[in-house]
């Protein structure tokens, strides 16, 4: 087994933290109005006299609060700094940025709204008498860093005081985690959880909240031994205990962690920095599982551990080293499926839903944009990966569906889902804004499944795409290549091609290459090409055979383009397929940026249309925004708006508008305008006169390089997604990907293509 481990990424200086929480505005957060507050009317309808009236709703019925108020949504981060990660008491004022740094974790991967409030007492009533009543501001709380044994009153209290979730992560994010981890390890090691030891180093709230939910779990309680700074908790120890700590004591001889530890399987570290030595390593059983998540330092490291031995499956609570076991894992997701469902707590099933979920998907193959989160490191399921990465965009749409599931079940969900496919989607979006966009065109599909040839079928991204696209139920898909390649390629990279509805095609073998060499000769032979110039074509390349292909029937849809760039991949496709009769072939990206969705265009094309073209352009993107379900309202882009300031530039998009006035056409379109005037309505509003009904939807560009300039600048610095450019226009569904592209981007423009296939 494995492995010398090594810390997977850089560390970060002192100097460099304190630089990162100074700098711009201090801290990790701020407040965003999500309503404008621009215009005197903004003022009446937010405050008074508008706000009266949603007040009176929620006195009236206070579930109307979920439907006019953050509430809904808005989770608290609370602490009293007693037990800040494995500082100790250090207070509550130096909590704040651990609290704060929980609070943006909630938003960064579960769209959670939270705020960090720290209390300064040490007493648990009075902790309680705090927080009991901030209920009607929050759908949740969020307990921190608060030490045992007074973390279990005050949580037990606050449940039994509070409607909404109350949830001290320590205890359980910590316990839904290990057993996550657990779970695999015990897999990985062939362990039954019945038989296998384990110690427990530390009895405060993450271990005492760990090892209960190991044996509702399965463990034997007989098997787990508890340590904290006296040593063993064996039955009749008096120092140092309390109840919570009794209820864990076991008969036994050991004493000490090191004698408890002699022949463990499992080390479970929730204690203090080096608490663990190499000694105690040694001494542990065959494939030992040791969990060192003592943070910020763990119990021991994983060269200290690599250095005794080789067979240890080794985790900790950082994010520097493989198989990090933090609650980040959690509370973020189980909070989201929480209150989804409005439920009125977090019960065992949630948690264990919660872990049992986790578990699982570090199991599954991983994807190309889940590889990019373990910096392109394809992590397999083993003793290096037995746990899911926190950037793991997985996991928004596994853990909270688990959760409200579990919590529908078990009745404590206040407001069921009853779509849970619908949910997932939702869920996705909220972490990832091109998923609402292609869920309509993924929905389409799989009513609709079509035939799309991935046409580098050799390429691993690209068979993983294809799997993707079978198992999606987005239709068949065919990979072109060579048989044996592509089997020996997938094998190499643990893919199973074993899928009903995966074909390989190897286009010098196939039955339709004489006719495709026909056809494409028929086409080609006046344009300078030989019969055999053709044959090869046909035979070598496979853009060319994809395309005939589609041409010819036998598929609905090609992709393609990631060992070519995309204006050689464009015309090999042009020798073959041409514009649909009427159309212009064009380039259109889709952008999407908070929460806004605009069509760009051409940004794949023409490099410089001239005024004709332009109109031509912005029907075939009009046409286009139709077929995706906007309406378009079409601003025709320059550096002037409507003659100011005045340019030879800007004339070419002025005669392309009065083309469009002469064609009569049936959508909304203006311009010549400044981008500015087409994306923001008080721009907009310095001229009446203009024809858009509100911001614009769809940008038609003045010229490939601005079109090409402003979507890349938007993807890199503005934080957009844009999606493309994808091809519009010719008369079988094409679309080409970029040299980089990942799988889930080939997947995405296969089932765009399978979109188009039928419109
Ligand atoms: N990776 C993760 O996700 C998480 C990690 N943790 C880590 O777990 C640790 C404990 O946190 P938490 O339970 O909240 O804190 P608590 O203060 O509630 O409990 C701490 C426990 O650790 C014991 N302990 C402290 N020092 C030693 C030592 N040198 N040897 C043996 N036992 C020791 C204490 O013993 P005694 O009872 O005798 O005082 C106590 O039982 C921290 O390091 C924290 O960072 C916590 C939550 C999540
Ligand atoms: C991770 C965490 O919550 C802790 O160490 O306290
Ligand atoms: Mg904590």
């Amino acid at each position: 087994m494995a492995r010398k481990t090594e810390s997977s990424g850089p560390s970060v200086s002192a100097q460099e933290a304190l630089e990162f929480h100074a700098q711009g505005r201090p801290g990790k957060l701020e407040i965003v109005a999500t309503k404008p507050m621009a215009t005197q009317r903004d003022l009446s309808l937010a405050y008074s006299p508008g706000v009266a009236v949603p007040v009176l709703a929620i006195a009236e019925d206070p579930s109307r609060a979920f439907d006019y108020t953050t509430r809904g949504n808005m989770v608290a981060v609370i602490s009293n700094g007693t037990a800040i990660l494995g500082l100790g008491n250090l207070g509550a004022l130096a909590s704040k940025p651990v609290m704060e740094g929980k609070a943006v974790l909630f938003k960064r991967f579960a769209d959670v709204d939270s705020i960090d409030l720290e209390v300064a007492t040490e007493d648990a009533d009075e902790f309680i008498n705090c927080v009991r009543f901030l209920g009607p501001s929050f759908g949740g709380i969020n307990l921190e860093d608060i030490k045992a044994p007074e973390c279990f009153i005050i949580e037990q209290r606050l449940r039994e005081l509070m409607d909404i979730p109350v949830f001290h992560d320590d205890q359980h994010g910590t316990a839904i985690i290990s057993a996550a981890g657990l779970i695999n390890a015990l897999e990985i090691t062939g362990r039954d959880m019945k038989t296998t030891k384990m110690v427990c180093n530390g009895a405060g709230a993450a271990g005492i909240a760990c090892i209960e939910l190991m044996k509702a779990m399965g463990f034997s309680p007989e098997n787990i031994i508890l340590c904290d700074t006296k040593g063993v908790v064996f039955q009749g120890r008096t120092e140092g205990m309390n109840q919570w700590k009794s209820a864990h004591a076991v008969k036994t001889e050991a004493r000490s962690l090191a004698e408890a530890l002699d022949g463990a399987d499992i080390f479970l570290g929730l204690s203090a920095k080096g608490t663990l030595t190499p000694a105690m390593v040694q001494s542990m059983a065959k494939d030992p599982i040791i969990f060192a998540m003592a943070n910020p330092d763990p119990e021991i490291t994983p060269e200290e551990v690599g250095d005794i031995r080789t067979d240890a499956i080794m985790a900790t609570g950082r994010s520097d080293y493989p198989n990090q076991v933090n609650n980040v894992l959690g509370f973020p997701y189980i909070f989201r499926g929480a209150l989804d469902v409005r439920a009125t707590t977090i019960n065992e099933e949630m948690k264990i839903a919660a872990a049992r979920a986790l578990a699982e998907l570090a199991r599954q193959d991983v994807p190309d944009d889940v590889a990019a989160a373990y910096q392109g490191n394809r992590p397999k399921f083993g003793p290096n990966y037995i746990i899911p990465v926190p950037f793991d965009p997985r996991l928004i749409s596994a853990i909270p569906l688990a959760v409200a599931k579990a919590a529908m079940e078990s009745g404590v969900a206040r407001k069921p889902i009853l779509d849970l496919d619908r949910y997932a989607h939702e869920l996705s979006a909220r972490r990832d804004p091109i998923a609402s966009t292609l869920q309509r065109i993924y929905d389409r599909v799989r009513r609709q499944p079509k035939r799309v040839v991935f046409a580098e079928g050799e390429e691993e991204q690209v068979m993983r795409a294809a799997v993707s696209y079978v198992n999606q139920k987005l239709g068949t898909a065919i990979l072109l290549g060579r048989d044996d390649v592509i089997k020996e390629n997938a094998r190499n990279a643990g893919i199973d091609l074993n899928k009903q509805g995966l074909e390989i095609i190897n286009a010098r073998l196939s039955r339709r290459n004489g006719i495709y060499t026909d056809y494409l000769y028929e086409r080609m032979q006046r344009k300078g090409f030989l019969f055999r110039d053709c044959q090869r074509l046909i035979n070598n390349d496979r853009n060319h055979f994809a395309a005939c292909m589609v041409a010819l029937g036998d598929a609905d849809g090609i992709v393609t383009g990631v060992t070519r760039n995309y204006s050689t991949a464009l015309d090999d496709v042009r020798r073959i397929i041409d514009a649909k009769p009427g159309h212009r072939v064009i380039g259109v990206s889709i952008v999407l940026a908070r929460g806004r969705t605009v069509l760009v265009a051409d940004t794949a094309v023409h490099d410089m249309p001239n005024a004709e073209q332009i109109a031509d352009i912005a029907e075939e993107a009009a046409g286009f925004a139709r077929r995706m379900g906007y309406e378009p309202r079409l601003a025709m882009l320059a550096y002037s708006t409507f003659g100011h300031p005045h340019g030879e530039r800007s004339e070419r998009i002025q005669e392309a508008v009065r083309i469009l006035d002469r064609r009569r056409v049936d959508f909304e379109y203006d311009g010549e305008m400044a981008a500015d005037v087409a994306l923001n309505p008080r721009a907009m509003a310095q001229y009446p006169f203009i024809r858009l009904t509100g911001p614009a939807n769809v940008l038609v560009m003045p010229a490939f390089h601005s079109a090409s300039i402003s979507t890349k600048m938007l993807q890199e610095l503005g934080g957009s997604t844009v999606i493309g450019p994808l091809l519009v226009g010719l008369n079988k569904p094409v679309q080409i990907v970029s040299l980089n592209a990942k799988d889930s981007d080939i997947v995405n423009m296969a089932a765009i293509a399978a979109y188009t296939a039928g419109n």
